[in-house]
């Protein structure tokens, strides 16, 4: 038995990685493996080069594999399907721990301490007046209204919600005091008036009043009967009724009265939505889980005083105002009797899954990588890993940009289960119908806080809504989203929004660094070092200033400390893609002797391509390359990598270096720094005040004096590390990593 079948993985798996010489599971493989098998949400931290895309590739291999097996074999499992002609809730279109059942009439929430919602499977616009009621049918914070497309947490819905101490209404989480207390057996009516750009309720018949006016641009939005609920839960109806009701089932963690505090929830708030009043029959009594004495005098208060308000407004409905019927509201429709050119499906929902039988061009999984290089790395592990899984075969896709649409369109039709690719490829053959979601169990974020820097959380969002959440064999969407800095704000956020109880496996904590990595800062000094008064070319005309000092310092530096090491292998980091282009010229210039290949966002895909498998195959020594090539690209044996400028953003940092000590090996970071004024409001990020501290007006650069006695460790490394091979034994007192060193003189850590 190998080690990974230890973990629960296929033997066939643990083959491929045995082949691999993956003897043993990384601390963070050994951790997730058997959680994303569990059928978990998982979010991994752990450091650079631990072996995070063995992680999650390898179970999600499994069971994908498995689940072709079992279609093979003829075991399907419960289809979900859901029927998107009848006005219910909707299966897709809801917060994760807000659950529905598979007639679509009844969910409940699991979370007591987060905001859970759901839209209903059709919507009204562009013009008329359309009501839908819902009952309340136990105590308990819920809140009912309508809800756009375009809300992506349904708390920031138009609606009311019930406090304690009375209703009040919220839209875009501004609260406003409204209506009154409204509470078991109350009737809300939720009226939405598309001609005048008007929103009211009503209680048990009594009309509210104007709780929103529309703006003229949100008129021609549609509008989806949605539970923005805190605690709500259930909807349940009887189809023979055509109508939803919505019955809570919060587990009761304290049996106070009615407050909005996590503890005090109370048990089962019902709403009933009337899809049809021509069909009115008696409702069918609730099912109560747990009643209190409080609860019940709150609720017979809430009755009396339900009773009175109808019968001071009696007059603005046609119906009997009743708690227990429904209430009409002159010259509304309800929603349910919609013109058809005033309904519109919810997108979400029209996603019909009815059949469990793979569709070809609809995936098991998607991962999503912020590269087009980093993605092609990770479809090359998973077609590593299923070298011994046959029969049926699990097929693999590589969609990033570059590359010809019509291949990629062309695999995806003759049949695909796993699809790595970039954002904006996976995009455009999702919107163009191209790429299917309706089979998807599997949702990755690899890089996830790299992805959400770059702007991608509306679309990962938008994705996610579109994904079913219960699979077509009845299992929940699966998110794993992994970082070597998954701490960032950005992250929660998501995962809080989007990932169904996560665990994480954060092995280092924040922005962890390995420690096979030695680390050197060189500081650039132009007014020590001279010396780029010679090196500065006749071609340069443009007046001296220290920024161009710096510039011809830095290559200079860079070609010393590639000497100093005698590097044969080194992945040189810059700024911009300029800086990549003149440090290659640079580089050039002295022939043969550091020859280079550079890779950044302005060179053509095939170039990007055909240069870092240059790189890889040593063919070259040296790959200049911007940020691009920071995150996750893994050459192995790696020894050595310079940052030419230090990036902008910290985490970077973490990325760049982390391309070498990867896979227990040991590396070299050389950061070449020009030290900025600490006062400057950006503390250097894109700023070009070049002018000294000293100068008038006061500049941003200031002359860092290294400390004089600077000395540089010998005692840990001298002869014992090999960079790029693995560390051997080195005693006790491996601690000091960070090394200052005047380049002036030499570029040594020996
Ligand atoms: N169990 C293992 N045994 C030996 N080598 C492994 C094992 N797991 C992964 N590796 C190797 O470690 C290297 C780094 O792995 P990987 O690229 O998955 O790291 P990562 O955690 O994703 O890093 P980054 O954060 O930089 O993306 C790879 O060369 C991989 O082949």
């Amino acid at each position: 038995m190998t080690a990974f079948e230890e973990f629960g993985v296929l033997p066939e798996l643990g083959k491929a990685t045995e082949e691999m010489d993956w003897t043993l599971p990384t601390d963070v493989q050994a951790e997730a493996i058997p959680l994303i098998l569990g059928g978990g949400d998982v979010l991994m931290a752990a450091e650079t080069g631990s072996g995070k895309t063995g992680a999650f590739c390898l179970p999600i291999l499994q069971i994908v594999w498995e689940t072709l097996k079992d279609l093979q074999e003829g075991k399907t499992s419960k289809v979900i399907t859901q029927v998107s002609s009848e006005w219910t809730m909707s299966f897709f279109d809801r917060t994760d721990a807000l659950a529905v059942t598979p007639d679509g009439l009844r969910c409940q929430s699991r979370d007591q301490n987060g905001w859970h919602g759901c839209r209903a499977t059709k919507g009204v616009h562009t013009k008329g007046a359309f009501y839908y009621e819902a009952t309340v049918t136990d105590e308990g914070l819920c809140r009912v209204g309508w809800s756009t497309q375009a809300v992506s947490t349904f708390g920031l819905a138009i609606d009311i919600r019930y406090f304690s101490r009375g209703m009040a209404k919220s839209n875009a989480k501004q609260f406003d005091d409204y209506g009154s207390a409204y509470g078991m057996n109350d009737v809300i009516g939720c009226l939405l008036n598309l001609n005048a750009g008007e929103i009211r309720y009503t209680k048990n018949g009594e009309d509210l009043g104007l709780a929103f006016k529309l703006d003229q641009s949100r008129r021609s939005d549609c509008y989806f009967p949605a539970v923005p609920a805190d605690y709500v839960a259930v909807c349940q109806a009887p189809k023979e009724h055509m109508r939803l009701n919505v019955v809570t089932a919060v587990t009761v963690t304290d049996a106070a009265p009615v407050s909005n505090a996590p503890q005090a929830i109370i048990i089962e708030v019902g709403l009933r939505l009337i899809h049809s009043i021509s069909q009115q029959t008696t409702w069918p009594s609730v099912r109560r889980q747990r009643t209190h004495e409080t609860e019940r005098g709150h609720r017979r208060h809430s009755h009396r005083r339900g009773a009175r308000q109808q019968r001071a407004s009696g007059h603005y409905y046609r119906g009997r105002p009743s708690p227990h019927t429904q209430h009409q509201p002159a010259d509304y429709v309800a929603v349910c009797q919609a013109p058809k050119e005033h309904m519109r499906l919810n997108v979400v929902t029209a996603v019909t899954v009815t059949d469990a039988a793979p569709v070809s061009n609809a995936p098991q999984a998607i991962i999503i990588e912020p590269s087009r290089e980093l993605a092609e790395q990770t479809c090359t592990q998973i077609t590593k890993f299923k070298k011994y899984l046959e029969n049926p075969q699990v097929r693999e896709l590589l969609v990033v940009g570059g590359v010809n649409v019509k291949d990629q369109i062309s695999a995806l039709n003759s049949g695909v289960d796993i699809v790595v690719g970039t954002p904006g490829r996976l995009e455009d053959l999702i919107s163009g119908g191209y790429l299917a979601l309706t089979h998807c169990r599997f949702f990755v974020l690899d890089e996830a806080d790299g992805l959400l820097k770059a702007g991608y959380n509306e679309l990962i969002e938008r994705l996610h809504r579109q994904i079913p959440k219960i699979t077509s064999d009845g299992r929940r969407l699966q998110m794993v989203v992994c970082s070597a800095t998954l701490h960032a704000f950005e992250v929660k956020k998501m995962a809080e929004k989007i990932m169904h109880f996560p665990t994480w496996v954060d092995l280092k904590g924040e922005d962890a660094v390995p420690d096979t990595v030695h680390h050197c800062v060189v500081n650039v000094d132009p007014q020590q070092d001279r010396t780029w008064e010679t090196l500065r070319k006749s071609g340069i005309t443009t007046p001296e200033t220290l920024s161009e000092a710096v510039k011809i310092l830095k290559g200079e530096y860079c070609i010393r400390a590639i000497r100093e090491h005698k590097m044969d292998r080194a992945l040189i980091f810059c700024r911009t893609k300029l800086d990549c282009d003149n440090l290659e010229r640079y580089l050039k210039s002295y022939g043969n002797e550091f020859s280079c290949v550079c890779l950044h966002g302005d060179r053509k895909p095939q170039e990007r391509k055909a240069n870092l498998e240059t790189f890889k195959q040593v063919k070259v020594k040296f790959l200049i390359c911007t940020d691009v090539a920071a995150r996750g690209i893994d050459i192995s044996g790696l020894p050595f990598m310079i940052n030419i400028t230090l990036p902008d953003e910290k985490s970077n940092y973490v990325h760049r270096i982390g391309r070498v000590g990867r896979a227990e090996r040991m590396g070299l970071a050389i950061s070449l720094v020009w030290y900025h004024g600490e006062w400057c409001s950006s503390r250097g990020k894109n700023c070009w005040n070049t002018n000294l501290t000293t100068d008038r007006p006061k500049g941003c650069c200031v002359w860092y004096n290294e400390p004089q006695d600077l000395k540089v460790p010998t005692n840990e490394f001298d002869g014992k590390v090999t960079y790029g091979q693995k560390r051997r034994q080195i005693g006790s007192g491996y601690q000091t990593q960070v090394y200052y060193l005047k380049m002036h003189h030499k570029v040594s850590v020996a």
